[in-house]
């Protein structure tokens, strides 16, 4: 399948500059001259564990805030904005799909996946819901009401937390390790279902994975070693 056109695309580009997060002790956990990824294209990050891969995602969605440099999604310079404008813009226009599922293991896949529907202004809510119910379609997990979270599989449970970070329809999509915990058959059903979230719908997603099967579909990748960046590309 194409990628969509540009002018079609709804994803935001990428562009970083001169990033530097350093922990709460001083150590430089990473620094980063520039990453650019265009709207609608993929990027893998790879890299040894403790390398800072899941440091850079977080910088990316704006959950760290002692950083220096430059996130830029589209027009929106994440760094520059107040904790509340940088809350804000991650609501609505990235889905975060992070390694520990955090479902409520008490409600049913669409109530968890329309999670964002109980926080949302009451006009929202009925499409937040709406677009819930048919990524879980989308995702092989349609009419499983009754259900609670707790009685699906790691597979399942990873594609609940996908459509719920699809559930408010991301520009964005940012995800840890999507496969870790998953067999290789339910591991290969994800890795087709995040690469159309791109390729198909025109999103800009960044995943982090140790997975070649996954990063090797993805448009660009870039390893990072010891907070330090290498890059290269596939074709
Ligand atoms: N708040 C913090 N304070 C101190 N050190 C931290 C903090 N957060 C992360 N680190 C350290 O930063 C380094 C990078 O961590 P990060 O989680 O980004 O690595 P990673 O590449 O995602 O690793 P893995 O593949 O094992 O998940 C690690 O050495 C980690 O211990």
């Amino acid at each position: 399948m194409p990628a969509t056109a540009a002018s079609e695309c709804p994803g935001l580009a990428l562009s970083v500059t001169d990033l530097r997060v350093a922990a709460p002790g001083g150590r430089l956990l990473l620094s980063l001259p520039g990453l650019d990824l265009p709207a609608g294209r993929s990027l893998a990050v790879r890299g040894p564990s403790g390398a800072g891969k899941s440091t850079l995602l977080h910088a990316l969605a704006g959950l760290l805030t002692d950083v220096e440099g430059a996130v830029r999604w589209g027009e929106t310079d994440l760094l520059s904005l107040t904790d509340p404008a940088r809350a804000a813009f991650r609501r609505a226009r990235v889905g975060l799909v992070f390694q520990d599922f955090l479902l409520f293991e008490e409600l049913g896949a669409e109530a968890n996946a329309a999670l964002a529907a109980g926080f949302a202004p009451a006009s929202q809510r009925a499409a937040i819901r709406q677009r819930a119910r048919s990524a879980l379609d989308r995702l092989g997990l349609g009419g499983t009401s009754g259900r609670l979270a707790a009685s699906f599989s790691d597979g399942e449970r990873q594609r609940i937390a996908i459509a719920r970070a699809l559930a408010h329809d991301p520009a964005v999509i940012l995800a840890d390790e999507p496969t870790a915990s998953l067999d290789r058959a339910a591991a290969d059903r994800l890795i087709d279902d995040l690469v159309a979230l791109s390729r198909e719908d025109g999103r800009t997603l960044v995943v982090v994975s140790h997975d070649p099967a996954l990063t090797e579909r993805l448009d660009q990748s870039v390893e990072i070693v010891d907070g330090h960046l290498r890059e290269g590309h596939h074709a």
